[in-house]
């Protein structure tokens, strides 16, 4: 056998090796196609009978408000949602409030409201796109981001055919799935501050910009739309609505500055038996009034009603029946270890030393803060003790938080050094301040609450048990202005109190929409005291005319 047929039988060898090599290769695909395609035709018939399976609409999405007017008690937070989001000129918005009071109900339904507005730039396809920013994880390399989108680039696992070749693909987020229309963020409060700078660069360009390693403008094989985002961004103009249970404080000031602010309050009990009545009007069920009345002790919004008429409801239902029974509730009161919701009432009685004062907790939840005083002579100068409050407190939000003394503390020693400059002796008694009830103190706005019960307990003057206060006071006894006063006002309607007083700065035209209270606006301590105290005796210290009733020795 010559050289040359050896050479061409080895070629032949290898020849076929190679042939045989590709021959399996192509039939491994072939069988790996045909497994994969028999799995899918398993999985589409699944998702086929999955289709075919419907349960009735739950209870809870028949009752959820179908329209604006059916939300309950937020009249003047809704009507500034209309004012912001269904004018020719749509405004991004911040909504704030305690939780289960129909904030994401209404950002649900503006804009539908908006698309009926002929010059609203929203249309009739303008896309509602909710997301919660306490589930929006991203990842700090880019690779997967809810809410901004993101780039997969060729190296991740399942990048597909593009991938293969090599070609970045950007991923739309949320604000992109929210162009032209509204996008909805729920707890807007607990987004990570990279989020947060990130969110605001959209709202600022009204698009994405993606970037990529992986990116060329010079390769061709780079398909255009791809070659459009990365020079030109992706399209991201949307209005955005935020809803928060966290103070406007702790959000960060860039993006409130960039939103019209929506307060949203917390539901009177009569409002939460209003979304109780509906609520079970829509489940096609009657209600008892014994029944409501359950409900009104242990619902503490709008959210928990409906959940304890939800499931009363279906008791009934599968009774037979179509009332909810006072047993009913209480079953569902029982069974879901419901506890009372106790607010803070006014005294039963006048007496010396304790004053209704007012408190905001949130931002929208307001309380009567009951305060005690008691003053005992001392020999050398007086000192002051206070109790129930923090000694310290937190504030700021997630990127910046600061420690500061309580300024109640402070507040006190205003107190104290005006009083005396009107001749009341309030350095030579030992004086206790007490909150009791954990109720936290909010700064300075119990100052006039503090000079009040200071004054009432050294001239022995019982404090009105049906009248509630709020106010700074400044060394010179005038009565400086607060924050949260219709929260305050109506807490202390609420709370039973028949009259409210308020620094004068704080009155506003809302106030006179709160009735059944009285409402009194001062501008010092001497016009505050004949609102607050009992007697009618005026005596006057160093000129000035104020209150007294000296005869009295005691409670
Ligand atoms: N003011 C209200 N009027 C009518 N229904 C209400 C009201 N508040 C709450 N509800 C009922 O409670 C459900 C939940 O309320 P919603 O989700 O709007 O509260 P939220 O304020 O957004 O609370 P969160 O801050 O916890 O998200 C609503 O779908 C609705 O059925």
């Amino acid at each position: 056998m010559d050289l040359v047929s050896i050479v061409v039988i080895i070629q032949l060898f290898f020849g076929i090796v190679i042939g045989l090599y590709f021959w399996n290769l192509l039939k491994s695909q072939r069988t790996n196609k045909s497994s994969i395609n028999k799995e899918s035709e398993k999985e589409m018939n699944k998702l086929r009978e999955m289709k075919q399976i419907q349960l009735t609409a739950p209870l809870s999405e028949r009752i959820r408000p179908g329209d604006l007017n059916e939300i309950i008690g937020q009249e003047d937070g809704i009507q500034a949602l209309r004012a912001a989001i269904c004018s020719s000129n749509p405004q991004h918005v911040i909504i704030y409030g305690p939780p289960g009071i129909g904030k994401t109900a209404a950002a649900r339904l503006v804009l539908e409201e908006a698309k009926r507005n002929a010059n609203s730039p929203f249309r009739g396809t303008s896309p509602f796109i909710e997301i919660d920013a306490t589930t929006a994880r991203f990842d700090e390399r880019g690779v997967a981001d809810p809410l901004i989108g993101s780039v997969h680039d060729p190296i991740y696992q399942g990048a597909g055919a593009m991938g293969q070749a090599g070609i970045p693909q950007p991923k739309r987020g949320a604000v992109s799935n929210a162009h032209g229309g509204v996008l909805f963020i729920d707890e807007i409060g607990e987004l990570h501050p990279i989020q947060m700078n990130k969110l605001l660069k959209v709202l600022e360009d009204r698009k994405v910009l993606y970037e990529s390693a992986y990116y060329s403008e010079e390769n061709s094989n780079i398909p255009t739309h791809i070659h459009q985002i990365f020079k030109n961004g992706l399209p991201a103009d949307f209005r955005l609505i935020g809803a928060t249970t966290r103070m406007p404080e702790e959000i960060p000031p860039a993006i409130r500055s960039r939103c019209l602010e929506i307060f949203f309050r917390e539901l009177e009990p009569e409002e939460i038996i209003r979304v109780a009545e509906r609520a079970s009007k829509k489940v096609n069920c009657k209600i008892d009034n014994d029944a409501l009345e359950v409900l009104s002790i242990y619902a503490r919004n709008g959210r928990e009603s409906v959940n304890m008429i939800q499931i009363a409801a279906s008791i009934a239902m599968k009774e037979g029946r179509d009332q909810i029974s006072q047993a009913d509730m209480e079953w569902v009161v029982d069974s879901s270890r419901l506890s009372p919701r106790i607010k803070p009432k006014v005294f039963p009685v006048s007496r010396v030393g304790k004053v209704n004062g007012l408190a905001v907790q949130g931002p929208s939840t307001g309380n009567l803060l009951e305060i005690e005083i008691l003053v005992l002579p001392c020999v050398t100068n007086g000192k002051i003790t206070i109790t129930g409050i923090a000694e310290e407190e937190t504030i700021g939000g997630q990127s910046k938080q600061i420690k500061r003394k309580s300024m109640a503390r402070g507040s006190i020693e205003n107190v104290m050094t005006f009083l005396k400059s009107i001749g009341v002796p309030a350095h030579e008694y030992d004086v206790h301040v007490n909150f009791p009830g954990g109720i936290p103190v909010d700064g300075p706005s119990a100052g006039l609450a503090m000079a009040v019960g200071i004054y009432s307990s050294i001239q022995k003057i019982p404090v009105r048990y049906d009248t509630a206060m709020t106010g700074e006071i400044s060394i010179y006894g005038e009565v400086k202005p607060i924050g949260g006063v219709l929260t305050k006002i109506r807490a202390a309607k609420q709370a039973g109190a028949k009259r409210v007083v308020i620094p004068k700065a704080n009155y506003q035209a809302m106030c006179d929409k709160i009735t059944g209270i009285e409402i009194c606006p001062v501008e010092s301590f001497k016009e505050a005291l004949p609102l607050i105290l009992e007697a009618e005796n005026k005596s006057t210290i160093n000129g000035e005319t104020f209150v007294s009733n000296p005869s009295m020795k005691s409670s």
